[in-house]
């Protein structure tokens, strides 16, 4: 059995590119931006009026003018209008590109406007006030979102500003979700008493969509002829396989025996951890990579958040942050694995993550999951944890304060 560090380094070595593609700007939330993304014009493109109110030249100002002539009068898109007396203003709107020939904007606020003369009350105006400066953002051809970045919703907004009407974004792998085991329906079905709901692929799908996985679903029941069959089907059809269930000791657990005998070499079965225990990790010689889950529904999340997820990220370009918490009370667990213990998160008033057990009824007790937040790692070497005492957390809810 290897260690938790040994299968994460097993399954990193496995990342690869899937390449890029192009979407439309609209469909790339939540995408892995591919290429760095430049100003097609400077940020802002013109000097924008910041305030509505007029436009002057303020040499005019300095040497004591104080009523300055409305010549004009400019709404944001308007082309700038032409100025050129000492004396004389525009009118003009926030948005609006500053003529060229002036140079300072005075709000509404500090004017009093009669008789198309607008005069400025105040003496606190300085050169250059009230005014977004052009190029003072980015300069026209300097990067406004790098590659490998995570295409959020300001991104998005950086993008169609610089008139990207498609992106540039990594390839997703294509993934399938496998559900084995004779006791599950489906889930419009009602269980006969001895039967039971199958959830976890619709887990698992679930969390790949918040990667942007769109995953297929299958099911199969334990049955070796119709495992082999369906898992050489999917062995070509897809990147990623990712199965739930048959891997551990039982007389019907086919899913490492079937997968050897389709030629996926076994990369590792069985680390020491818990939940997850059994997961078992293989590689076809087409490169189609295989993560054979426990079917115990809190061993495959965990494992899905644990061990694929860095895949994933790798494979997508993204970093695999670390984020830690402290716990909110002791804990004690005897068994020489690394414990996934679940948590709910919050933060103390010192800006300090918390965790705070919630043991739930061990790796069958998926219902714990709604209240958890997150899995705290311990590690194998130790029995005792103190109150106080920081690990490392992995993170399974969206928003964690
Ligand atoms: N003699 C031993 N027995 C077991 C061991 C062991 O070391 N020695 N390990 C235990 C651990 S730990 C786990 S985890 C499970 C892993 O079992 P499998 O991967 O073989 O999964 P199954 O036997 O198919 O199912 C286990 C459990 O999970 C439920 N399940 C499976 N798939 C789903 C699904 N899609 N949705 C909801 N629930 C699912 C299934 O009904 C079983 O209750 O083995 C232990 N046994
Ligand atoms: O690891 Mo099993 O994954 O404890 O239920
Ligand atoms: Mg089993």
């Amino acid at each position: 059995m290897i260690k938790v560090v040994e299968a994460e380094a097993i399954i990193q070595a496995q990342a690869r590119n899937y390449g890029v593609e192009v979407v439309p700007l609209e469909q790339a939330l939540g995408r892995v931006l591919a290429v760095e993304l430049t100003a097609d014009r400077d940020l802002p493109p013109f000097n924008r009026v910041a305030m509505d109110g007029i436009a002057i030249k303020y040499d005019a100002f300095e040497s004591g003018t104080r009523s300055f002539r409305i010549q004009a009068t400019q709404a944001a898109g308007d082309k700038p209008a032409e100025v050129f007396a000492a004396d004389a203003c525009v009118e003009i709107m926030t948005g609006a590109a500053l003529p060229s020939m002036l140079d300072t904007v005075v709000r509404y606020e500090d004017l009093e406007i009669k008789d198309g003369v607008a005069t400025v009350l105040t003496d606190a105006v300085k050169q250059g006030q009230n005014l977004h400066q052009q190029g003072k953002d980015k300069k026209v051809g300097e990067v406004v979102a790098p590659a490998n970045k995570l295409i959020d919703a300001a991104l998005i907004g950086v993008a169609a500003s610089v008139g990207a009407t498609a992106l540039r974004v990594k390839t997703l792998p294509k993934v399938v979700v496998i559900s084995t085991g004779d006791e599950l329906v489906e889930v419009q079905e009602a269980p006969l008493p001895y039967q039971i709901r199958r959830s976890n692929s619709y887990t698992i799908q679930a969390a790949l969509q918040q990667y942007g996985i769109q995953a297929a679903q299958l099911h199969i029941p334990d049955d070796k002829e119709s495992i082999k069959h369906q898992l050489a089907g999917c062995l070509q059809a897809y990147d990623v396989l990712l199965l739930s269930g048959g891997i551990s000791m039982g007389k019907y657990d086919f899913v490492p025996q079937v997968l050897e005998e389709l030629q996926v070499s076994k990369l590792f079965h069985k680390v020491q951890q818990r939940p997850g225990k059994p997961f078992w990790f293989g590689k076809h010689a087409n490169g189609v990579l295989v993560f054979a889950l426990p079917g115990n529904p809190v061993s495959t999340f965990m494992c899905f958040h644990r061990n694929f997820v860095p895949w994933l990220k790798a494979s997508i370009g993204l970093p695999v942050t670390q984020a830690f918490a402290a716990l909110s009370t002791d804990f004690a667990f005897e068994p020489d694995l690394q414990y996934f213990l679940q948590v709910s998160i919050s933060i103390n008033t010192n800006g300090q993550l918390v965790a705070t057990p919630l043991v739930g009824n061990g790796s069958g007790d998926f219902a714990n999951l709604v209240e958890a937040d997150a899995f705290l790692e311990l590690p194998a070497e130790k029995r005792n944890f103190k109150q106080g005492e920081v690990y490392r957390i992995w993170p399974f809810k969206p928003v964690l304060y």
